[in-house]
């Protein structure tokens, strides 16, 4: 009803905890809703395809991509560069559109400071470690050793809580996509986000005078 600038809505948890399983669903079910497609120097997975699941670049690119101030947060996680790239997210959010970021709690915190105004972020949590590492190993993308690593990063991870807006417990898949959803749908009708809700509210005032 009113035109708006996009939200940023950011998805973090421990790996393995269903952070981009959720963020499928709803970016399937939400055409007002875009993936920020990161880059990363991380080898690519056999189900993920260049410029859908992440820009995979050489760590020499990213580095370039950083000096040159093309990235909006940056951070290494689990021995790996990541980043988001500046310019789409910019057209995004000045076409009204909102933004979903799956990023860790590095990047969020970065985001937070830059973008205090637009940002909506959500922790996802394990249901217990021992289902994480049964995601994480039925998952079956990564070595017993990163596994192993993405655990161990994981103690850290979790201390990261606070810094979010919305926490929630993933048990089930369709729950907790209900769950970012209704939050999305929430952060949409606050009134900071609604640019010409003032107009529109003295719309109203004119109306009830004409008529009282
Ligand atoms: N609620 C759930 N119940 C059972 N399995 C789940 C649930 N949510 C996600 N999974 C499964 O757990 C595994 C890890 O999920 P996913 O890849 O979404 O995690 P992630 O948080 O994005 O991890 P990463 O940070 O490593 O990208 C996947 O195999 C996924 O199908
Ligand atoms: N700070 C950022 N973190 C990011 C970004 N893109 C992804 N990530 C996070 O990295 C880990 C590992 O992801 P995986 O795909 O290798 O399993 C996970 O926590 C992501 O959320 C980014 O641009 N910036």
């Amino acid at each position: 009803m009113f035109d708006r600038r996009g939200l940023m809505l950011i998805l973090s948890s421990p790996s393995g905890a269903g952070k981009t399983s959720i963020s499928r669903t709803i970016l399937q079910q939400d055409p007002n809703l875009k993936l920020s497609i990161s880059v990363t120097t991380r080898p690519k997975r056999a189900n993920e395809v260049d410029g859908v699941d992440y820009f995979f670049k050489t760590v020499d690119e990213f580095n370039e991509m950083r000096d040159k101030g093309e990235l909006l947060e940056w951070a290494e996680v689990h021995g790996n560069y990541y980043g988001t790239p500046k310019a789409a997210i910019e057209i995004e959010l000045d076409a009204g559109r909102d933004v979903l970021f799956d990023i860790d709690y590095q990047g969020a915190i970065q985001l937070y400071e830059r973008c205090p105004e637009d940002i909506i972020g959500v922790f996802i949590l394990p249901p217990s470690i021992a289902e994480l590492k049964h995601r994480l190993e039925r998952r079956a993308d990564d070595s017993a050793e990163v596994i192993r690593r993405r655990l161990t990063t994981a103690q850290q991870e979790l201390k990261q809580w606070e810094s979010y807006d919305y926490i929630i417990v993933n048990h089930d898949l369709d729950d907790s996509c209900a769950a970012v959803a209704s939050i999305l749908h929430s952060a949409r009708m606050m009134p900071s986000r609604q640019k010409n809700l003032s107009n529109f509210i003295s719309g109203l005032q004119s109306e009830l005078d004409s008529i009282l």
